[in-house]
């Protein structure tokens, strides 16, 4: 359903981070590139202290998602939650953990009523957070908790990063690389593949996507030689989804997977773990990829990047990736009908 004058709602991340700068620069030249409103979920003073770092000029309104759309062209529209705490840019805060949960929780609960159109995360310092006794990995894991605790439905989120080159999927997340044998599963590629195939499908217009699916150890495991988890779940696995219809390949060694020619043969990579897809997906675009949260009820994209705690507020963070995470998300939305 088409509703008017609906924004994008993008989260503050770590107040200490980048996220504020790049928020700043993204909405600077929100003319020219052509950006759908935002309403930043976070302290105004936060952003209005960066700024003048920044030594820019940016007229802030705190709103509400109905009147975001309204004021964006002329000052950039902030739902007000207090940090609590004086931020000091390039510094973990754990005082102000909770505010930065207290966004994405919020900035979630918005879309979910249908107020703003698509989650856009700034990044977080999870070691901060996990200071603070946050008890998931990152947001990809925390954005299913919500999703889950809004319908009530059990939800497996897939992290996908997308660039103009690659896109690429880790099927296990942040887990230490000596657990990821332990957690690979023969159901787990299957569910995962299962939602890449239909939200490639039904989210970014691919007919019949098709999936590379990597091996887990060299040369995926040559026949049994160098590892067993190729032969005896990565292929299972791979039967059973193209007995689904999915149009699947692999195990495919991984080292050979990612040049061009090779690239040229799927949409999706889909990668045993963490390391294996995202060292690939930022050699091939660091400023431009965007890390999107597929199996969720709801949109969310983010910049590919963390906190980059060393450039906040110098003026020198890129906001490329923002910027390809905002334009993604008001794409996203618009195929489901569910843009302004
Ligand atoms: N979605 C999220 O919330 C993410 C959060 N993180 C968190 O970020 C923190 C820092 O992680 P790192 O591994 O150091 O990665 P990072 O992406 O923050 O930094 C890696 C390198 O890239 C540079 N860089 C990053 N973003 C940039 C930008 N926009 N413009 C110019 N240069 C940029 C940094 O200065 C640094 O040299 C960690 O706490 C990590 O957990 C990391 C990735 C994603
Ligand atoms: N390395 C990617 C990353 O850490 C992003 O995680 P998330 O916070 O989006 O779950």
């Amino acid at each position: 359903m088409l509703r008017p004058g609906r924004p994008l709602a993008l989260t503050q991340g770590d107040p200490a981070g980048i996220g504020p700068d790049i928020t700043i620069s993204a909405w600077l030249e929100r003319r020219t590139l052509g950006l759908q409103p935002f309403l930043f979920f976070g302290d105004p003073a936060v952003l209005a202290a960066r700024a003048k770092l920044l030594r820019v000029n940016v007229p802030i309104v705190e709103t509400d998602a109905s009147e975001a759309a309204a004021h964006f062209s002329k000052a950039l529209p902030v739902f007000p939650i207090p940090v609590g705490t004086v931020i000091e840019p390039g510094r973990g805060h754990v005082a102000g953990a909770r505010s930065t949960i207290s966004a994405i929780e919020t900035a979630v609960d918005f879309t979910m009523r249908g107020l703003t159109g698509a989650v856009v995360t700034n990044p977080i310092a999870k070691s901060v957070l996990y200071e603070a006794g946050f008890k998931f990995p990152g947001h990809t894991e925390f954005l299913a908790h919500l999703a889950e605790k809004s319908t009530g439905a059990s939800c497996l989120p897939v992290m996908m990063l997308a660039g103009p080159k690659l896109r690429a999927i880790p099927v296990t997340i942040h887990i230490p690389l000596h657990a990821v044998p332990q957690a690979l599963s023969e159901e787990l590629i299957v569910e995962t593949c299962l939602i890449t195939a239909r939200d490639l499908h039904q989210r970014f217009g691919f007919i019949s996507p098709r999936l590379a699916i990597a091996g887990l150890n060299p040369h995926a495991g040559e026949d049994g030689a160098i590892g067993l988890e190729d032969r005896d779940i990565i292929t299972p696995a791979i039967e059973r989804l193209r007995a689904a219809g999915v149009n699947a390949i692999g195990p495919l060694p991984a080292d050979t997977m990612f040049h061009d020619e090779a690239r040229a043969r799927y949409d999706v990579a889909i990668c045993m773990y963490h390391d294996q897809a995202l060292i690939p997906a930022k050699a091939l675009g660091f400023d431009d990829s965007v890390n999107v949260t597929l199996g969720l009820p709801f949109i969310r994209t983010s910049p590919d990047h963390g906190t980059a705690f060393s450039l906040a507020g110098k003026g020198v963070a890129r906001s490329s990736s923002l910027v390809a995470a905002l334009k993604l998300a008001s794409e996203l939305a618009y195929h489901s009908g569910n843009r302004n």
